[in-house]
């Protein structure tokens, strides 16, 4: 696994190390070992898999409230999305800044999302798969959201949003 700091403080890449032949490749998505040497989270506690119709949907941005904030591991598996983060850490570095990366089936990269970021995405292409890990349970008294569109962020997302769920187009200004 390789692992690339993002702009946002915490948040990583992860990069399969692909180890080739005549067959194709073999790599690791997922090692204890590694993440302990990183000092980054090991307990995953749900895995969660996200499927999308059409391309243009957008889904987030969420997070849990303490105490129920969680670490998340995205991936792609199938079909392409643009992930974005937001640090909504006031402590952080980088509170208020976001960052945004494609995950694709092809590229098969990962985002490490920190506690206390919210994260979305916007699907590519039709027939989208996410499948992700929590490092904690879902609690639905703790998840909350900010918008899409939210000025105090004001992300570009790169398609026309073709769906959306009510509840995404909802959640009040950031303060
Ligand atoms: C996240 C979650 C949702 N649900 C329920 C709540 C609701 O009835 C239904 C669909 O939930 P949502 O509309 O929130 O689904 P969705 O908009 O796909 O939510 C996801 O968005 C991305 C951006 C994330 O970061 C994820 O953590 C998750 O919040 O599933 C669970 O039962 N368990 C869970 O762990």
């Amino acid at each position: 696994m390789e692992f690339t700091e993002t702009p946002i403080a915490g948040a990583y890449l992860i990069d399969v190390n692909r180890i080739g032949d005549d067959r194709g490749f073999f790599g690791r998505l997922w090692c204890e070992q590694e993440m302990a040497d990183m000092g980054l989270a090991t307990c995953i506690r749900q895995s969660n898999i996200g499927v999308s119709a059409r391309a243009g949907t957008l889904r987030g941005l969420h997070f849990q409230r303490t105490p129920h904030a969680e670490v998340k591991i995205i991936r792609c598996p199938r079909g392409a999305v643009y992930d974005v983060i937001v640090d909504l850490r006031r402590d952080s570095p980088t509170f208020k800044q976001w960052f945004a990366t494609e995950l694709t089936a092809a590229n098969a990269r990962m985002l490490y999302i920190p506690e206390g970021c919210a994260t979305g995405y916007q699907t590519l292409v039709d027939d989208t798969e996410i499948y992700y890990h929590t490092t904690e349970f879902y609690h639905p008294e703790s998840a909350t959201g900010v918008r899409y569109d939210d000025p105090a962020f004001a992300i570009d997302w790169p398609l026309e949003i073709t769906a959306i769920s009510d509840n995404d187009t909802q959640w009040p200004d950031f303060r």
